[in-house]
């Protein structure tokens, strides 16, 4: 902000403009020095310390806030004028001078006017809220009372209150992180209140006092008891990933729905207050501008989702929604927090491909039964209690040049294109990219060679790889096993390369590991009518020699299947690409998979943290 006074241009102005702390400490030294010659008692003691180094700085620092909190901005357009009319003045006696010529068209510049302009209508306006008097009548015990006074603003106010329950006061519920009452630091949880603009609130209800507060303008004042023990704040920020959807909206049981936080899965959440075991108070990581709402806690997630798994033991993906319905609060708080909005306050065929390029366990799957997933058949129990839990704390990674790169799985409905992607990516640059070949237990062909199309196996190899939990995962087909291993990922991995491999979305939680921080792309198919454009001379390949074009149907399916791996496994997906036009999606894909490598991303804390490593 430009300002129009130049501070202490002349001993008097500086007289005139000093504090009156700051001329009182000169008077009395004036008077010490007096007596310091006379040596009265004291007077050299005190005189010292009027005089130390520390004392002279305090008051200058003094001097100083209070100079700039009297200053207040002035308009500079006048001046601005008269420069420019000095200017001409100056250019008329030297034309030549190339100094004056640039500081015309400095000043004659539509930007350099806007910005005396917008500084001026700030400089205009009075940003001081006007408060109005005190009441008269402050009681006795003025102590244990105090008067707050809100302006109101666009923002919410965020605080609720609630009636006590043995008492019937009203009472402030719960303040907000980053409201309006929370920044000003006067309201508190526990504040008991007496009157809101004057009116006793003393055997009101709840609604009525909300009712007082949306009928009030400017200025809302409160008189209130202060809560005696205060609640400190000893709260270490936290960062979690939200397993499932939450709509405050449609929660019953939530203390303030105005208050709730609505959010989808795989959304990074920033956990503010934990005060209550019930209910958190977050903020979303992509918007850590505005103030936190209200979310249901870890504890009382878990609750719920164990009460609906016990009750439905094979489904382990809940509704949130409907499990937090079934809970019943005691609590029942009542929102002045968005009292804005509701009463105005402003508020392939690997045949001929070069190695890498097969097929791995998408293999001809749509055709077969006996493909099993790996994770559910080996650790039902660990990846219902993964994915079940309700919030995974996350930390933000940022791979070391020197570490392993991250492996890159691709996962998405049978058809949509992920073979043709994952060909595609490589073939862009096959020194930094590559497949993990595949295991199997078929007999090797003429052509082929072991380890470059498949790892060709024993079934007895093969399964001691499934029990020592080897495989990310594994299936069977036509009474042969293939699989992806954990030792040929490494592989690649060791080699300085992006590893790519494609997985059933079960099998996410068994990659998902410190060691291989995988990063999951979900292709995901376009609308149907995109789809029945682009894949119309598009052909599914469905055995080795076969490929036909798509159906309708096959369409239908593969949308349907996209839907349900969102619903369940949405929350694992650090990237979406839609495979519409494949020019399109596989540029989304190299940058998606560059994005992973080079730059910071959120992943879970127990692959960073030595704490939580085993
Ligand atoms: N965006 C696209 N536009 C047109 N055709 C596409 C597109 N993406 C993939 N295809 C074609 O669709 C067919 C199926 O693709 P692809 O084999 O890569 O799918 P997939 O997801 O790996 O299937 P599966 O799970 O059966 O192995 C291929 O012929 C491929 O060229």
């Amino acid at each position: 902000m430009l300002h129009s006074e130049k501070w202490g241009e002349s001993p008097r102005m500086k007289k005139m403009e000093m504090p009156a702390v700051s001329l009182l400490f000169q008077l009395v030294l004036q008077e010490l020095n007096l007596f310091y010659k006379r040596d009265v008692n004291g007077v050299g003691v005190l005189y010292d310390l009027l005089r130390s180094h520390w004392l002279q700085a305090l008051l200058k620092v003094y001097e100083c806030l209070h100079y700039y909190i009297r200053k207040k901005p002035v308009p500079v357009i006048p001046q601005a004028r008269v420069l420019s009319y000095e200017v001409e003045e100056l250019l008329r006696e030297v034309p030549q001078s190339t100094e004056i010529q640039e500081l015309r068209r400095l000043l004659r510049t539509p930007h350099f006017k806007a910005l005396l302009s917008a500084h001026d209508t700030v400089a205009q306006k009075d940003f001081e809220p006007v408060l109005p008097p005190l009441p008269d009548n402050i009681p006795e015990n003025e102590e244990a009372m105090r008067i707050v006074c809100l302006v109101k603003n666009k923002q919410p106010l965020g605080a609720t209150i609630k009636r006590h329950e043995i008492t019937g006061d009203i009472m402030v519920a719960r303040v907000i992180s980053g409201g309006l009452a929370d920044r000003s630091g006067l309201l508190y949880a526990g504040d008991k209140l007496v009157e809101v603009n004057g009116v006793p609130v003393e055997g009101l209800e709840p609604e009525q006092v909300i009712h007082i507060l949306a009928l009030s303008h400017g200025t809302i004042m409160f008189k209130l008891i202060p809560v005696s023990d205060r609640p400190v704040s000893n709260q270490t920020t936290l960062y979690v990933r939200a397993m499932a959807d939450y709509c405050p909206l449609q929660d019953p049981t939530i203390p303030c729905a105005d208050a709730g936080l609505p959010f989808k899965k795989g959304e990074i959440l920033q956990i503010v207050d934990q005060n209550d075991v019930l209910w958190w108070q977050a903020k979303k990581a992509l918007d850590l501008n505005t103030c936190a709402g209200l979310i249901p806690s870890n504890q009382l997630l878990k609750r719920k989702q164990r009460e609906f798994w016990w009750s439905q033991p094979f489904q382990p993906y809940t509704c949130l929604r409907s499990t937090i319905r079934e809970c019943v609060l005691c609590e029942m708080e009542l929102v002045f927090f968005h009292l804005h909005s509701v009463h105005g306050f402003n508020t392939s065929i690997f045949l001929l491909l070069p190695a890498g390029f097969r097929r791995s366990m998408r293999l001809c799957r749509r055709k077969s039964q006996n493909i099993q997933q790996s994770c559910y058949a080996r650790c039902p129990s660990i990846c219902y209690s993964t994915v079940a839990a309700p919030y995974e704390e996350v930390v933000r990674y940022q791979r070391h040049p020197s570490d392993r790169n991250r492996l890159i799985v691709l996962v998405g409905p049978s058809g949509v294109g992920i073979n043709e992607l994952r060909r595609r990516l490589i073939q862009t640059n096959p020194r930094r990219f590559q497949s993990a070949v595949p295991h199997t237990t078929r007999a090797q062909k003429s052509y082929e060679v072991n380890g470059r199309e498949y790892h060709y196996v024993s079934k007895e190899t093969f399964e001691n790889l499934v029990y020592t939990h080897r495989m990310l995962q594994y299936g069977e087909y036509k009474g042969n096993l293939y699989g992806t291993s954990v030792d040929a990922v490494r592989t690649v991995l060791d080699e300085g390369k992006v590893c790519i491999v494609d997985l059933e979305p079960q099998g996410i939680q068994v990659a998902r590991t410190h060691e291989l921080k995988p990063y999951i792309i979900f292709i995901k198919p376009p609308s149907m009518s995109c789809m029945r454009q682009s894949r119309e001379n598009a052909r599914i390949i469905t055995d080795y020699y076969v490929s036909i074009r798509f159906k309708e149907e096959d369409l239908e399916e593969m949308e349907d299947s996209a839907k349900k791996m969102e619903a369940q496994f949405g929350q694992f997906f650090d990237q979406v690409v839609v495979n519409d036009s494949l020019q399109e999606a596989c540029v989304q894909l190299l940058s998606a998979v560059c994005r992973a490598q080079d730059e910071p991303q959120w992943v879970p804390a127990t692959w960073i943290c030595s704490d939580f490593q085993t």
